[in-house]
Order: structure tokens, then C-alpha cells, then sequence
């Protein structure tokens, strides 16, 4: 049941020899699919295989160059987003579209076509997503404004918001790469609702586990063209992988615990704490300590938001906490004057920051800018009279050895650091701070949004880097990427770190256990976690 429908009703989707241009990159070729109603069909293929261009021509964002798309077994033309609503076309985006300052009803009611809202008073509409989130499990909070609302919930929110419209055929690009794995659960609990609903679901995803777990059938995209659409009765995570990437790929363990290459910590950290919301007696960061030794990669395993991102960005230099102090390559930092992040550069600290669109690159700047970011006024990088410039030759080509090495693709270097698909941002970012020979590497979530083999390939380089000497602290919210990466394995939960294990004393059992712990009983819960 790939091709057609259940009960041979028309396919709810049926894309026609798609094909998409890009200046020289052909982002689509010929790509057809079809789809069955009120089925979950996932989109998998390698980062700029074209998955996310297919599903904006879908929703009206671009326009194919060639081919047809046909909703319901009609023909339709789709020119703008509007006309993909109209046609109960719904996509969340990676990136939420929504406004902080506004309550969530609000969101929901913002940039619909007015007329629709005339006739239905905010009371109504209020009524009528109440109904809704009973019947689907997508619960908000309403009357909460967007900023006050975590990840999860705005993501509940854009979906409520696409039904709400009329959505019956929904997008998701990457609905999980921000989510914990409990809202993960709860994100496939609505899904598998909403599909026993008749909504029929699209899901863009690197997580093939989860495609296994969720979905009716799968497509396999490779630059730009279909590889294989198959029902995922007929597939495997492993056969997904080799078709993705086009040879095997091992994500696992590559042998025991590196022993760091000297005692002596590069970097000290001694009751790092930054305080939350005045008067909230909430910390962010409390108490936290942590030394990183060379040629050791240690891993900070949490679910998120439990003070992992202080902790890099305290770390970085990027903030300064209300107390603690830290010892880096030989010099003292204490919180009244804290590192800074041009100072961490120059003491070999390099930080390859979770938020890569916030903090990793300025979208707007070619992929050269990107590929020097941070180090751009070391003297290696400048040009002309008493060094004002910029060698844009030179950083060019080093770029374009970067991307060789990286496989960021397309190998173009004047390219917009927007116009390149996430793993290759990411894979940029990374290839410009491991350039740079850190002492200290911390890494915020390096293969999130990226593909298998890149993943892989980046895995590679960390334990390379560590090879070479390098103390490296990994922030992930993937377990199995701890597992596979870390030597030994510090655990956060409400801004502390509750427990400390060796790499060969960790399951994601008792990770789990010292993940869940209660920071106040740190001890019982260390001993618990490490008990046979
Ligand atoms: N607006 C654009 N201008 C130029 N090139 C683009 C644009 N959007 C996408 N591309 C290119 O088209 C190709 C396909 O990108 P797309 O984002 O569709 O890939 P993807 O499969 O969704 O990747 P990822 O898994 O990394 O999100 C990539 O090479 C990308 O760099």
C-alpha cells in the first residue's frame, strides 16, 4: 500500500515528475510520489537531497520548474501557501512561525483571512480549539504567549494552528530534531490520532527509527531524485541507511574509553552558577563542576533545558555566571570578569554552539564568511594596508578546502549561508572551528538535522580530534550519540550534574535513571544509577 490508497481512493497526494532548479544545483529531479490517504509516509534522504524543496513546492512556497501536483486525484495548481491552505494543505516548518509577543490564540487566529474570522467571535474560535485539542491530544495553553511556551508546545501549537485552517494533508520537516524524547512520545501519540482521523502525514526526518516506528511507507531520496518508495513492512533502518547514503553506515561505538593523554585538566570549571527569574530562586546553573583533560571527549547527557546550553555558553564566554570560576590553557577567570568569547578563541577554546542559526553563522553572509566567522581579524585573514582588509582570495580557498574535506555541498563558496540545507550549515560550522586546532572543543548537538552518513562522518572527526589531544565537551540530547562518542559521561538535571559514570559503566538505563533524578538527592540517585 505505497502507491495507492486504502479502499482504492484516490491518492491524497500525488506529486508528478517534480523537478526544481537552483541557479546550477537541480535540487528535484523528475520526482514523483503519491501518497495514501490517512497514511504517515516519511521523506528521508541525505542533508540537500531535496526533501524540504519538494514539500515547499507542495505548500506553495516555490514553483516547480517541471511537472504537476494532484490533491484528492485532482490536478491543482499551488502558487502561493494561501492556495495550498485553501487546498487543506498544512506544513510546520523546523523553524515556527509564530509571533512571542502574541497569546497562542492569538497565533492561531493571526494571518487568517479575515473573512473567516468574522463571522466567528474569539469566544468561538476559542471554543472550537478547545474541541480540537481534546480530539487530537495537541494540548496549549491558550491564553500563554508564545515566548513563555516551550518547544514542544509551540510545536503542538503550529499543528493546532494548521488544523484549525482545514488542514488534512500535513508537512513536517524535522518535527523531532527539537524535541526531548519525552515530547517525542507525545508528538507520535497525536499523530498516530490524528491519522486514525483521516489526516494524512508527511514527515521529513533523519531519525529512521522513528520512520520504522511511525510510519505507513516510506520514499528514499539521493540528490534530488526518488531512490525508492517502499511500505515499511518491506524496509529496515539498515536498508533505509544504505540507500540514503549508498553503502553501509555504523553509527556505533568505535571501541572502549580514549585515556586522556595527560592528569593535568586543560580546562577547570569550580561552582559554575547562574541564578533563573529574579526572586524565582530557580538556578539555571547551580554549583556545577567539570574538568576537561586532553585527548577525552566527555559527554553531558540530560533532557534539554536542564542547564546543558548555560553550561556551553558560560563555557564559551558567552555569558558570565553570578558565581564560579574557571581555569582554561594556564589562566584564571572568576565571575566578576569572566571570560570572553574573543579571549576563548585566542586561548584555543573553540565552541561549535547548539543554535546554529543564532549563534554558528550570519545567514546573510556567503558560505566564505561563514567558514571564518569568530577568527576573521587573525592576521592569517588580513589584507591591504595595515591589515584593514580582508583576504577574501585566501579565505576563499581555504573554504573551498573546507568544503572539500567536510563534503559540504554544493562546493560553492559564495553561496548564501541560507541557501545551504542544515547538515551542510552544520558541517560548515564544524569544519571551521576543527580547523582552527582548538585545545578545548565544546559542541552543542552536532548532528542534529543531519543526515546518517554525515553523522557518521562527523562522529569520525570528533574522535579524531580527541586523538590529536583535543578535550572535548559534548552537549547532546541523543543518547545514542553520548554512547557512541564519550569517554565518560556527566549527567545534568535541573542545572546540576547529578552523577558522573565511565563510558563502560553507562546503559541507557541507568543514564535514564540518573536523568530523572531529583537534584536533591544527587547521591541516592548516582548510587542507584551505578548499582548492578
Ligand atoms: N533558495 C535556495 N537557493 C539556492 N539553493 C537552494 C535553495 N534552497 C535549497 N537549495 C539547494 O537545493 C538542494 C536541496 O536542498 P533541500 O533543503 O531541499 O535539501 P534537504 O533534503 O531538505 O536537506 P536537509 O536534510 O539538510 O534539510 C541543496 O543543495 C540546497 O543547497
Amino acid at each position: 500500500m505505497t502507491e495507492s490508497s486504502r479502499g482504492g481512493a484516490a491518492p491524497a497526494v500525488r506529486l508528478c515528475d517534480i523537478s526544481k532548479r537552483f541557479g546550477a544545483v537541480q535540487a528535484n529531479r523528475a520526482v514523483s510520489l503519491a501518497v495514501a490517504p490517512g497514511t504517515v509516509h516519511g521523506l528521508v534522504g541525505e542533508n540537500g537531497a531535496g526533501k524540504s524543496t519538494l514539500m515547499a513546492i507542495l505548500y506553495g512556497y516555490y514553483h516547480a520548474d517541471e511537472g504537476h501536483i494532484e490533491v484528492d486525484g485532482q490536478r491543482v495548481a499551488i502558487a502561493s501557501s494561501q492556495q495550498a491552505i485553501a487546498l487543506g494543505i498544512g506544513m510546520v516548518h523546523q523553524h515556527f512561525m509564530l509571533v512571542d509577543t502574541l497569546s497562542a490564540l492569538d497565533n492561531v487566529m493571526l494571518g487568517a483571512e479575515p473573512a473567516f474570522f468574522l463571522s466567528r467571535a474569539k469566544r468561538q474560535v476559542r471554543q472550537e480549539l478547545e474541541a480540537l485539542m481534546r480530539d487530537t491530544g495537541l494540548t496549549v495553553r491558550l491564553d500563554a504567549t508564545v515566548a513563555e511556551l516551550p518547544v514542544g508546545e509551540l510545536q503542538r501549537l503550529e499543528i493546532l494552528k494548521a488544523l484549525y485552517r482545514g488542514a488534512r494533508i500535513l508537512i513536517l520537516d524535522e518535527p523531532t530534531a527539537v524535541l526531548t524524547p519525552q515530547e517525542t512520545d507525545q508528538l507520535f501519540e497525536v499523530l498516530r490520532r490524528l491519522r486514525a482521523r483521516g489526516t494524512t502525514i508527511l514527515l521529513i526526518t533523519h531519525k529512521l527509527r522513528e520512520v520504522m516506528a511511525l510510519c505507513d511507507a516510506v520514499t528514499v531520496m539521493r540528490a534530488g531524485a526518488v531512490i525508492k518508495t517502499c511500505a515499511i513492512g518491506d524496509t529496515s533502518p539498515e536498508d533505509l541507511a544504505e540507500s540514503m547514503v549508498g553503502r553501509k553506515v555504523n553509527l556505533g561505538r568505535a571501541g572502549g574509553a580514549a585515556k586522556p593523554q595527560s592528569d593535568t585538566p586543560v580546562l577547570k570549571a569550580e561552582g559554575l552558577t547562574v541564578a533563573g527569574d529574579a526572586g524565582s530562586g530557580v538556578h539555571l546553573l547551580g554549583n556545577a563542576s567539570l574538568a576537561l583533560r586532553p585527548g577525552e571527549i566527555v559527554g553531558v547527557a540530560g533532557v534539554s533545558g536542564n542547564g546543558q546550553s548555560e553550561l556551553l555558553e558560560v563555557l564559551a564566554g558567552m555569558r558570565a555566571p553570578d558565581a564560579g570560576t574557571l581555569h582554561l590553557a594556564g589562566r584564571d577567570f572568576h565571575a566578576a570578569a569572566w571570560l570572553d568569547p574573543r579571549t576563548a578563541r585566542d586561548l584555543k577554546l573553540a565552541h561549535v554552539p547548539e543554535d546554529r542559526h543564532a549563534l554558528g553563522m550570519v545567514l546573510s553572509f556567503p558560505a566564505w564568511e561563514t567558514a571564518a566567522l569568530g577568527y576573521h581579524e587573525q592576521a592569517q585573514y588580513r589584507a591591504g594596508p595595515f591589515g584593514l582588509g580582508i583576504d577574501q582570495r585566501h579565505l576563499r580557498a581555504q573554504t573551498a578546502t573546507m568544503m572539500e574535506q567536510f563534503d559540504v555541498r554544493p562546493r560553492n563558496a559564495d553561496l548564501g549561508s541560507s541557501k545551504f540545507s542544515g547538515g551542510n550549515q552544520q558541517k560548515l560550522i564544524l569544519a571551521r572551528e576543527i580547523g582552527q586546532h582548538p585545545a578545548v572543543l565544546l559542541v552543542g548537538q552536532p548532528t542534529r538535522g543531519v543526515d546518517i552518513g554525515a553523522i557518521e562522518f562527523i562522529h569520525n572527526q570528533l574522535r579524531r580530534l580527541r586523538d590529536a589531544g583535543c578535550a572535548i565537551l559534548l552537549v547532546s540530547s541523543e543518547l545514542d550519540e553520548i554512547l557512541a562518542l564519550a569517554d565518560r559521561v556527566v549527567v545534568m538535571n535541573a542545572g546540576r550534574i547529578t552523577g558522573e559514570l565511565a563510558i563502560d559503566e553507562c546503559s541507557e538505563k541507568n543514564l535514564g535513571l540518573l536523568m530523572a533524578a531529583s537534584p536533591t538527592h544527587d547521591k541516592t540517585a548516582a548510587e542507584a544509577a551505578t548499582a548492578p
